[in-house]
């Protein structure tokens, strides 16, 4: 049977969770643009024993703390989640290793098979985000498809959200009757019928 993605995305309020990234070259850089670029208060610290300019920048930006350090396994302290970018392999599996123990989330660069979560693609137009996964299997399609739906997305989507959402508390009624006037008045909007999931 052909494989499928079995990933369950969800979406994390970054700003109420302990964040660490160790390694601060291309790859942490990137980890922590894609997590700041979609959630500009995500509450993260980056350890690193070296860190590029922009990555000093860019923390400074957001308010960010930075630490130049070796990493410590201690520093995985009161965190939820960390992020492993470090280019020493060993090192990186033993963070994971660390972040086992802890029961923390942990993602390892360049390796799939150490991760508890990947980062996706991500299309944000307002209050609308959209995630996409490929699984792990091609990062390069994830970036296509985002900059697919970047183009074809409205920018006003966000108008339809809010006016619904407002239209949504006017309506009187119980769960049912909501749902079928929501329905009712977004039917227009399908191209063609299907199902109604
Ligand atoms: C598993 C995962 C781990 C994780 O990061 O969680 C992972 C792993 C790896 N990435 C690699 C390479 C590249 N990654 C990108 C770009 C992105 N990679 C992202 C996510 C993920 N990458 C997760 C899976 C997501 C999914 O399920 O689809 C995106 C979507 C989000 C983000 O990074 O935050 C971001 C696009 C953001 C955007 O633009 O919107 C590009 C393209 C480019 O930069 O142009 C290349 C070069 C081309 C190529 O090699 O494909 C390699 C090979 C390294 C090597 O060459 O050895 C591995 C390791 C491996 O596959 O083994
Ligand atoms: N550069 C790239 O585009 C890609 C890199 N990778 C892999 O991702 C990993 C990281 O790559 P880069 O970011 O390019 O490496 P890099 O060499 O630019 O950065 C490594 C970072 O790790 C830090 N570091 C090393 N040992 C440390 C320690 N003991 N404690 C704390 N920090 C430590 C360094 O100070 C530096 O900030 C490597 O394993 C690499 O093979 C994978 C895909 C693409």
């Amino acid at each position: 049977m052909e494989e499928r993605n079995e990933l369950y995305p969800v979406f994390l309020k970054v700003n109420k969770l302990n964040i660490l990234i160790v390694g601060g070259g291309n790859v942490g850089h990137e980890k922590l643009h894609f997590l700041l670029k979609s959630s500009p208060n995500a509450n993260v610290e980056v350890v690193a024993k070296e860190f590029l300019p922009e990555t000093e920048s860019l923390a400074k930006k957001h308010g960010l703390k930075i630490t130049k350090s070796r990493y410590k396994k201690k520093q995985l302290k009161k965190r939820h989640v960390v992020i492993a970018a470090t280019n020493d392999e060993k090192l990186n599996k033993r963070i994971y290793t660390h972040a086992k123990k802890r029961f923390l989330l942990a993602n390892i660069a360049d390796t799939p098979h150490l991760c508890d979560f990947y980062m996706g693609g991500i299309v944000n137009k307002g209050h609308v985000k959209i995630a996409i996964s490929t699984n792990g299997k091609s990062p390069t399609t994830a970036k296509r498809l985002r900059q697919f739906f970047e183009e074809v997305i409205p920018e006003n989507i966000n108008q339809m959200v809010e006016n619904l959402n407002e239209y949504r508390s006017t309506i009187k009624g119980d769960f049912d009757e909501k749902v079928n006037q929501m329905n009712k008045i977004t039917e227009s909007l399908k191209a063609k019928k299907v199902s109604n999931d």
